[in-house]
């Protein structure tokens, strides 16, 4: 997974994902601009495995993360990455099952989907608890993030998961045990991870505390 080589970077202006844009308008009068991104809205899960008394986390190389702790070296119209001084695996992260919301479907539809998708268990709709949302950035891109909660078992595991291989993703589904989840994972800032995944574990551990034994 780690395994990221022959990395070149252009600029972007034709993506189904994103639009960079310019934003000019007037405040209190006074005019002013504001680059921002456009983007789908995601949402995404935090699962407990009943049956491990554990978190189920995916891992995934992210090229966003990647791009942001390495240096871009310019040639002609792009730049390129040296992979032997930035490895790939500064792009790895820990995070909840998620997905962009790029279908017309109910929210809790596309995270049953993402959840079958990227780590393989089959989740009923009334088995989804919906968290909260929030504001996935500022800055740059204010997308929204609905997260929901959801309890699985080992007997609702019905493929390996590991995401859409036709689509390209290659995701490590990963266990994290409760009693391990705040050292391993909320503590150490070594771990790559978005903030929703640690809202997602203090959620947990101030309204569940009675799912599991710990
Ligand atoms: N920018 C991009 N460039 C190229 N291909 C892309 C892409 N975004 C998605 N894809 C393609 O769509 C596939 C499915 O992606 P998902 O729906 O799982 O969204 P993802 O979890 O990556 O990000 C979603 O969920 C995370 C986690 O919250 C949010 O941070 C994020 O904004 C949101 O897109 C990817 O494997 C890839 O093929
Ligand atoms: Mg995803």
């Amino acid at each position: 997974m780690d395994n990221v080589t022959d990395v070149t970077v252009s600029p972007c202006s034709d993506s189904a994902y994103i639009k960079p844009l310019r934003v000019f308008y007037k405040q209190n009068g006074v005019s002013k601009t504001w680059d921002a991104v456009k983007s789908h809205d995601s949402v995404c899960i935090l699962l407990f495995n009943k049956s491990t008394e554990s978190f189920v986390f995916v891992k995934q190389f992210r090229p966003a993360i990647y791009i942001q702790k390495s240096e871009l070296q310019k040639h002609e119209d792009h730049w390129k990455i040296d992979t032997g001084k930035y490895p790939g695996e500064l792009g790895i992260t820990y995070e909840l099952c998620a997905g962009i919301v790029d279908k017309d479907k109910n929210l809790d539809v596309i995270a049953q989907e993402e959840i079958l998708e990227e780590c393989g268990f089959q989740v009923p709709l009334e088995k989804l608890q919906r968290i909260t949302s929030y504001r996935s950035g500022v800055g740059t891109n204010g997308a929204l993030q609905t997260i929901f909660y959801a309890e699985v078992t080992g007997e609702m595991r019905v493929t390996e998961g590991g995401g859409n291989h036709h689509e390209g993703e290659l995701i490590d589904v990963v266990e994290v045990p409760v009693k391990e989840s705040r050292r391993l994972i909320l503590d150490d800032e070594n771990v790559t991870k978005p903030v929703g995944l640690m809202f997602a574990l203090l959620w947990f551990y101030e309204n569940k505390h009675g799912a599991c034994s710990t």
